[in-house]
């Protein structure tokens, strides 16, 4: 049975990987072994056998015994750990959620109902770093993932409505305060059904912008309002998370030549842990609507194909809808008055499910089984 290290465990993508692992009995084929950057010596989490007491993570003897190391802890403590573990000659399996790893030559970003092809290519030739992709490039390929099969896309622009859990639990906290505290701001008025609403939207508004407005973690309002912004600026005007969509995708497709052009605006809204997309689609040649319907949903399990009407997309594609589930449905899907090369399509999926921690887990199964 393989040794196989957990590191970040604990934390928000973390816990959504063990409830994970221990749903599919994944724990039954390994051997885990639990690390910790401040509880060293504490036990272990209940997975249906006994663990050891947890590691230290910085401990690169221990993290040496592993065959595997799967890691949610992020980037600043895979490049503290990752290189050192490297020089000093370890060839185990490294799994990681962080970004810090993923445009690496040495790594492969991991979706496998997308790019299996790639990752059994990558496990024959020794590669040993897989990582997860960012939330938004792997939530879109789960959705649209038929199209790139059948070579159908020219280039795509995705406009982004992303949901406060990509920020961290902190943030998720904070946005709960924030809808909390504008909903004060209303007062009783929000129950005097002939009150003037303007009143009311006067002092929401103040709200909004009054010092005691809790937004120390996103620095401006969310609930209320939106964010045009996520991550760091790049000198090409786009935001570190928009640059990720184009790199990441292609890499995932193992595109190197002739590269998809794939860019657009990241918002962030006050959605809780899913993320939302519209997309616009530049197809390679006109294809019938329903021949592309039938792709995107053979494309995988968790896609599903949401029909262009009121009622379903309201009731089915939504944050509220998918939230906690693995599901990944599209819809909106119509020929945009451009030109019949011109597709839309809006999807939405749990951005710490296969947004981060599933294509880990399913990483790991494939390692366990080589
Ligand atoms: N959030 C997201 O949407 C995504 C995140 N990622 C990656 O995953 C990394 C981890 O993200 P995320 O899970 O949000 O990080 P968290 O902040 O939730 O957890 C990170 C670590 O903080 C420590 N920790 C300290 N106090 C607590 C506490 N009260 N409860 C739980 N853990 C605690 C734990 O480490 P210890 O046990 O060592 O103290 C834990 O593993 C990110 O940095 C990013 O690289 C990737 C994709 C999406
Ligand atoms: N940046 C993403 C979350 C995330 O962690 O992305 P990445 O794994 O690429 O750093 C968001 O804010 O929604």
């Amino acid at each position: 049975m393989k040794k196989v290290g957990f590191v970040g465990w604990r934390g928000m993508v973390g816990s959504v990987l063990m409830d994970r692992m221990r749903a599919e009995n994944d724990f039954a084929d390994i051997e885990p072994v639990f690390f910790s950057t401040s509880q060293t010596g504490l036990p272990g989490p209940e997975v249906g056998k006994p663990v050891p007491t947890l590691a230290d993570a910085h401990d690169l003897d221990a993290l040496s015994a592993m065959d595997a190391i799967v890691t949610c802890q992020g980037g600043d403590y895979t490049a503290a750990v990752y290189d050192a573990l490297r020089k000093a000659g370890w060839q185990g399996f490294w799994i990681d959620a962080a970004s810090t790893l993923r445009m690496q030559d040495d790594s492969v970003i991991v979706l496998d109902p997308v790019n299996a092809g790639v990752i059994r290519q990558a496990l024959a030739e020794g590669t040993r770093t897989f990582v997860g992709g960012n939330c938004t490039v792997s939530l879109m390929l789960m959705a649209i993932g038929g199209l790139f099969e059948h070579d159908l896309v020219e280039w795509i622009t995705p406009m982004t409505y992303q949901a406060a859990s990509g920020s961290g639990a902190q943030h998720m906290r904070e946005l709960l305060r924030q809808m909390g505290y504008l909903r004060d701001a209303a007062g009783d008025r929000l129950d005097e059904a002939a009150g003037a609403i303007l009143e009311i939207d006067q002092g929401v508004t103040a709200a909004l912008n009054s010092a005691a407005y809790p937004a120390e973690q996103f620095g401006v309002p969310l609930a209320g309002s939106l964010i045009p912004w996520i991550d760091k600026p790049m000198d090409s005007g786009q935001s570190r998370e928009e640059w990720k969509a184009g790199v990441e995708t292609n890499k995932i497709l193992g595109r190197y030549h002739e590269p998809i052009p794939i860019d657009g605006i990241c918002v962030r809204i006050g959605a809780m842990r899913s993320h939302a997309q519209a997309l616009t689609i530049k197809l390679r040649r006109d294809a019938p609507l329903a021949d592309i319907e039938q792709m995107l949903a053979e494309a995988n399990e968790s896609v599903h194909v949401v029909p262009n009407e009121p009622t379903p997309s309201q009731q089915q594609l939504t944050p509220a809808a998918v939230s906690g589930s693995l599901d990944i449905p599209v819809g909106r899907l119509r020929k945009l008055s451009m030109g019949p090369e011109y597709l839309a399509a809006f999807t939405v999926g749990d951005q710490l499910l296969w947004g981060a921690a599933e294509p880990l887990r399913r990483m790991l199964r494939l390692v366990v089984a080589d």
